[in-house]
C-alpha cells in the first residue's frame, strides 16, 4: 500500500467515493419508498377505519387505479379523447395556434444553425485577422439575433396562449355537462366524485399547460437532431453520432428503470390537494355551526385541517426528495455525462486518423462543438420527455376520470327505465350501468297533474322507502306529504324532479316552467335583492347560458325589460311575504349583501315564497319550506300562496297547514306493508 503511486491512490479514492455515493443514494432511494408505503398504509387505514370518507379515498390507493396511473395504453386512450376535445379538427382555432407554434420551433432551430455557423465564420475571420469579413459576419449574426429573440419570446407565449384554449375548451365543455340534469348534484351526493371543483378549477389548468409544454419540448428536439444531424455528419460522419445516440439511449432505458412513479405521486399529490382545500371549504360553509360549538369545535376543526395539511406535506416532502435524487442522476448522465462523450465523439476522428496534417478549420470547430452541444442537449430534451409524459399521465388521468364521470351521469338523463320488481336494488344498480345508457323511463310530460302510477322508491342505498305509490295532485285540489323522519318525504319529490332515478312505476308531471320546487334550506344567489326574488331568470343576459339549457327555462326576452316593469312586482311580492323592510336596509332592490350570512331562516324562507309568488307556477312543491317561520307566518304564507292559485304538493310538520290541501298523503316508514295511506286532511277547509 506504501508503495502505491499517486495517481492510483487518487484513482481508488475516486472510486471508493463513487461507491459510497451510489450507496448512499440506494438507501436513501430504498428508505423513501419504505416511507411512501407506510404513508399509503396509514391512508388505507383511515379508510378502513372510516376516518375519511370513502370518497376522500385517492384514487391511488387501490392496486387497479395504480395501474390506471401510468403511461400505458389506457393513458394514450385517454390522452388522444382528451386532445381530440381541445382540437375538433384541423380547422379549429386550436389546431391554428399548434400550427404557428410548429412554424415558431421550426424557424427557432434553422437560426440556431445559422447562428452556430455564423459563430464559426466570425471565429475563423478572427484566427485569420480578415477583419472585412468579420464585420460582415457580425452584422449578419446581429439581424440574426433580432428574429431569434422575437422567435424565443413567441414559443413561450404560444405555448401559455394554447394552454388557455385547450383550457377554455375543455373547462366550457365540462360546465355545459356538469350543469346539465343535475350532474352536480349526482357527482357529489350519489356518486361521489371526489372534489369535482378542484378537478374543474386546477387539475384542467395542470393538464392544459402539461400537455402544450409537452408539444414544445417533444417536437423541438425532435427537429434539431433531425435537422443537425445532417450538418454534423459532415464534421463527425453518421458512425459517431449514432455512438451518441447509442449512449442517449442506454441511458434513457437506465433513468427510465429507477424512474419513481412520478405519474401515480402526480395524482396523489393532487388528490390530497383537493381534500386540503375541501376541508377548508367545509369551514367556510358552516362558519356558524362550527362558530356555536367553539370551544371545542375550533379546535375539532384545527385538528381535521392539520390532518390534512400534513398528509399533503408528508406526500409533498417525500416526493420531492424522490425526485431530488431523480434529478440527481438525470443531471449527470443526460448532461454532464453525456457532453463528456459528446467531445470524445468529436475527438475520435482526429484522435484516430494518423495523417499529420489533419486539420480541423477554426471555423468548423466552433460550428460543430455547437451543433453537436446543441444536439446533445435535444437528446437529453428527449431522454427526460419521459418524466414530462408521466406527469402528464397523472393529470390526465384525473381529467379523464372527471371527464368520464361526468358524461356518464350526463347522458343517463338523471332517470333510469322502471321496472315492476320491487326488489331493493344496489347503489350501483341505482344509477344505472356504467357502459351504457338504459332505455328512457315512462316519466311523462302532461300540462295540468302531477301522477305518480304505481311508483316504488328506493334510497341510492338500496333501501326501500315506499312501495307501489299511487296519487295525483289535480289543478285545485293540493295535496300535503306527511309522515315521520326519515319515511321518504323528501326522497318522493328527488324522484319527482329526476335527481333520484324513477326504479318502478310510472310519473307524470308539469312541463319545466308550470312547476317550482323549493326546499327547506333556499338558496340564496349572489347579487341584488332583485335578483333573489327572480332566481333563475336573472342568468339569462348576465351569464349567456349555453342555448341547449336556455331551452329548459321560461327566461323571459331581455333583462333590461324585466328591471323596469316588474319592480313594482317584486315590491309588492317582498311586501306580501312581510320582508319588505328589507327594501329599506340599503338601495332597496338594487342592495347587494352577503344574503347567506345576513339573512335570518325564516327571512331566507320568506324570500323563497316571494320567488314562488313571483314565478307563479302552475305547481309548486314545497318540502318543508316554511320550517324555519313563525306558526301564524306559515299560515299566512299558505294562504298567500293557495290565493294565487298555485296548487300545492307540501311536505309540512305542523297541523295548521294541513287545512290548505285537499288530499293528504301519509308516509309510515314501515318496510312491512306499502308503506303509505291516503287520508283527507281538511274536511273544514273552503277552497
Ligand atoms: N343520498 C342518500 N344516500 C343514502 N340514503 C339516503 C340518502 N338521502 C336520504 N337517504 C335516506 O333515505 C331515507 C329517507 O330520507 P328522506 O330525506 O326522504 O326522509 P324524510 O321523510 O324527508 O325525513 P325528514 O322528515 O327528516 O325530512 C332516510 O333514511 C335517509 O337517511
Amino acid at each position: 500500500m506504501a508503495s502505491m503511486s499517486k495517481p492510483e491512490s487518487s484513482r481508488r479514492r475516486a472510486g471508493v467515493l463513487l461507491l459510497a455515493g451510489s450507496a448512499i443514494v440506494l438507501m436513501g432511494g430504498k428508505l423513501l419508498s419504505m416511507k411512501m408505503k407506510a404513508l399509503q398504509n396509514e391512508q388505507e387505514d383511515l379508510y378502513n377505519r372510516g376516518v375519511m370518507m370513502p370518497r376522500q379515498k385517492i384514487s391511488s390507493s387501490s392496486a387497479a387505479a395504480k395501474s390506471k396511473v401510468a403511461v400505458n395504453a389506457q393513458f394514450a386512450k385517454q390522452l388522444s379523447e382528451i386532445l381530440h376535445m381541445c382540437v375538433p379538427n384541423v380547422w379549429s382555432k386550436e389546431a391554428f395556434l399548434i400550427l404557428v407554434q410548429t412554424c415558431f420551433l421550426y424557424s427557432r432551430t434553422l437560426l440556431t444553425e445559422r447562428i452556430a455557423s455564423l459563430e464559426g465564420k466570425s471565429a475563423q475571420a478572427i484566427i485569420s485577422k480578415n477583419w472585412p469579413s468579420f464585420f460582415k459576419y457580425l452584422t449578419a449574426f446581429a439581424l440574426t439575433t433580432l428574429p431569434a429573440a422575437v422567435v424565443n419570446s413567441g414559443l413561450k407565449a404560444m405555448r401559455t396562449i394554447i394552454s388557455l384554449s385547450f383550457q377554455k375548451v375543455l373547462t366550457e365543455h365540462l360546465h355545459q355537462a356538469y350543469l346539465t340534469n343535475h350532474v352536480y348534484y349526482m357527482a357529489s351526493n350519489l356518486r361521489g366524485l371526489s372534489n369535482p371543483d378542484q378537478r374543474i378549477t386546477e387539475d384542467v389548468a395542470k393538464f392544459c399547460s402539461s400537455i402544450s409544454e409537452l408539444y414544445s419540448y417533444t417536437f423541438k428536439p425532435v427537429l434539431d437532431v433531425i435537422l443537425f444531424s445532417r450538418s454534423l455528419a459532415k464534421t463527425i460522419g453518421y458512425k459517431g453520432q449514432c455512438v451518441l445516440y447509442g449512449y442517449f439511449l442506454l441511458s434513457s432505458i437506465f433513468l427510465r428503470a429507477i424512474s419513481p412513479p412520478l405519474a401515480l405521486l402526480t395524482a396523489e399529490e393532487a388528490a390530497l390537494s383537493g381534500n386540503f382545500r375541501n376541508a377548508h371549504q367545509r369551514i367556510v360553509a358552516h362558519a356558524e355551526e362550527i362558530a356555536f360549538n367553539d370551544p371545542p369545535g375550533g379546535v375539532t376543526e384545527c385538528r381535521i385541517l392539520n390532518d390534512h395539511l400534513h398528509r399533503l406535506i408528508r406526500h409533498s416532502q417525500l416526493s420531492t426528495v424522490q425526485r431530488f435524487l431523480q434529478q440527481v442522476a438525470d443531471g449527470y448522465a443526460v448532461k454532464y455525462l453525456a457532453s463528456i462523450i459528446g467531445l470524445c465523439v468529436f475527438a475520435a476522428p482526429f484522435y484516430f486518423v494518423k495523417e499529420p496534417d489533419s486539420k480541423l478549420s477554426a471555423e468548423e470547430y466552433v460550428r460543430s462543438i455547437r451543433l453537436l452541444m446543441n444536439t446533445s442537449n435535444a437528446i437529453g430534451q428527449l431522454v427526460l420527455i419521459y418524466k414530462r409524459v408521466t406527469t402528464l399521465a397523472g393529470f390526465t388521468s384525473r381529467v379523464s376520470e372527471l371527464l368520464e364521470s361526468v358524461k356518464m351521469l350526463s347522458a343517463k338523463d338523471g332517470k333510469v327505465n322502471a321496472n315492476t320488481t320491487s326488489t331493493p336494488i344496489a347503489n350501483d344498480t341505482l344509477l344505472g350501468d356504467s357502459n351504457g345508457i338504459q332505455p328512457h323511463p315512462p316519466l311523462m310530460v302532461l300540462d295540468e297533474i302531477i301522477k305518480f302510477d304505481n311508483v316504488t322508491v328506493f334510497a341510492p342505498d338500496g333501501t326501500l322507502l315506499v312501495r307501489e305509490l299511487s296519487f295525483e295532485v289535480l289543478p285545485g285540489n293540493s295535496v300535503i306529504i306527511m309522515g315521520p323522519n326519515g319515511s321518504g318525504k323528501s326522497s318522493l319529490l328527488r324522484v319527482l324532479a329526476e335527481l333520484w332515478p324513477l326504479q318502478s312505476g310510472t310519473i307524470s308531471k308539469p312541463p319545466v316552467g308550470k312547476i317550482f320546487y323549493l326546499s327547506q334550506r333556499p338558496y340564496v344567489v349572489r347579487g341584488t335583492l332583485r335578483d333573489q326574488v327572480r332566481y333563475p331568470d336573472l342568468l339569462q343576459d348576465s351569464l349567456k347560458l349555453p342555448t341547449r339549457m336556455q331551452s329548459n327555462f321560461n327566461f323571459p326576452s331581455t333583462l333590461s325589460e324585466q328591471c323596469f316593469l316588474d319592480d313594482n312586482r317584486v315590491m309588492e311580492i317582498l311586501e306580501a311575504t312581510e320582508i319588505g323592510y328589507l327594501l329599506d336596509r340599503g338601495d332597496g332592490l338594487n342592495q347587494v349583501q352577503n344574503w347567506e350570512e345576513t339573512l335570518s331562516g325564516g327571512e331566507r324562507q320568506r324570500l323563497a315564497i316571494s320567488r314562488l309568488l313571483y314565478h307563479c307556477p302552475k305547481f309548486a312543491v314545497l318540502d318543508e319550506c316554511t320550517s324555519a317561520v313563525s306558526m301564524d307566518g306559515e299560515e299566512k304564507l299558505y294562504k298567500r300562496i293557495h290565493d294565487s292559485g298555485i296548487t300545492m304538493l307540501s311536505i309540512a310538520h305542523r297541523p295548521a297547514v294541513k287545512r290548505f290541501h285537499s288530499v293528504g298523503l301519509y308516509l309510515d316508514g314501515s318496510q312491512q306493508g306499502f308503506g303509505w295511506r291516503i287520508e283527507k286532511p281538511n274536511p273544514d277547509f273552503d277552497s
